[in-house]
């Protein structure tokens, strides 16, 4: 577990300096994907980088499992984190599975082992071992690379993996492919992901818990459906985005949260997991009222029908018992 104490930080000396982070209070709980969003200059990186004391704060703690971080050897903590930035920066001598393979080695590991987990994380990010393992970081492309900088940083297991914009320089399509990517791993790891993003859209789909700051102060946190059906003022909701809020609403819950039971019906079929969005785009190009839900194993599981899309609570009301998010 990850807290804030208080921490506020202003860079330099100058008495009239601004405070990059005022006053915050923030508890980032094992095994939760963050994401910090907010305005350019709002202080994200700020408080991401005081996570592996890139950055200390001017007054306050940061507390790592019950331990003030500023009392614990910087080398240790680092090798307990993982470190992805948009610049990915690989080292651009070194071959890919030398770059991934870096905290194994700081951390002693033999190396038939770095050798394994290098082929077996550039497997798992869809790189062929053979072919990508011995190439230099500019023999990929920026896709590649940004694979790469995100097997490096999970190479040597760390508790924490903290990112700084991972995919803010990719095209929609690979930042797509790579946020799927995240999700997965913070399933399947239960690690804990903190992540710095300029883009609502990321942060919905990706956070469990979302932290929005405002000129060094939170604005508010909580899950991507707190954050839509009850952002704590209008600076939330207009950072959300009003206009589109009840699309928004619509991707975080799964179709077949509102299924009914019932025979399959003639006409198009959807994943129970696919998001009410992705059904209503579904019945909107078939122009159809009734969608077949089908489970994992491609079984019908039952019927969703357009009215239950429009004629229900309010999608965001937590009081919905069988409200389901579809991320996390
Ligand atoms: N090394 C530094 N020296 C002086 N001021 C800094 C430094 N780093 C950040 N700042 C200032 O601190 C404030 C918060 O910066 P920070 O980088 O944390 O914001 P951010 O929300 O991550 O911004 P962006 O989205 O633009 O990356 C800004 O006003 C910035 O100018």
């Amino acid at each position: 577990m990850i807290e804030f104490k208080n921490v506020s930080k202003t860079y330099g000396h100058a008495p009239d300096a601004p405070k990059a982070l005022d006053d915050v209070s923030l508890t980032i709980g094992r095994g939760e994907l963050v994401v910090m969003i907010g305005a350019s200059g709002s202080g994200k990186s700020t408080l991401l980088k005081m996570i592996n004391r890139m950055e200390q704060p001017s007054s306050g703690t940061v507390v790592l499992d019950g331990q003030d971080m500023a009392q614990m050897p910087v080398r240790d903590l680092r090798l307990r984190m993982g470190y992805v930035i948009q610049s990915v920066g690989l080292f651009p001598h070194w071959t890919v599975a030398r770059n991934i393979g870096v905290v194994p080695t700081m951390l002693g590991w033999p190396p038939e082992r770095i050798a394994e987990r290098v082929t077996e994380l550039l497997t798992l990010f869809d790189l062929d071992p053979a072919t990508y393992g011995p190439r230099l970081p500019h023999q990929l492309s920026g896709g590649q690379q940004q694979r790469v900088g995100v097997a490096r940083a999970l190479a040597g297991d760390p508790e924490v993996l903290l990112m700084d914009e991972p995919f803010g320089a990719l095209d929609p399509l690979i930042r797509a492919a790579l946020q799927d990517e995240v999700k997965r791993i913070h399933q399947a790891s239960g690690k804990t992901i903190v992540m710095v993003t300029h883009d609502i859209d990321e942060a919905l789909r990706l956070g469990t818990q979302i932290v929005l700051l405002e000129q060094g102060r939170i604005a508010q946190v909580g899950t991507p459906l707190a954050l839509l059906g009850q952002p704590a003022n209008d600076r939330v909701a207009d950072f959300v985005g009003r206009s589109d809020v009840g699309i928004k609403l619509l991707s975080l819950q799964s179709a077949g949260s509102l299924a009914r039971a019932g025979v399959a019906q003639t006409g198009p079929s959807l994943p129970a997991s696919a998001s009410l969005r992705e059904a209503l785009s579904t019945l909107a190009l078939h122009g159809c009222d009734t969608l077949n839900l089908l489970d994992d194993a491609g079984a019908h599981t039952g019927v969703l029908h357009a009215a239950d899309l429009f004629n229900r609570a309010r999608v965001g009301d937590p009081q919905r018992r069988d409200a389901r998010a579809t991320h996390g």
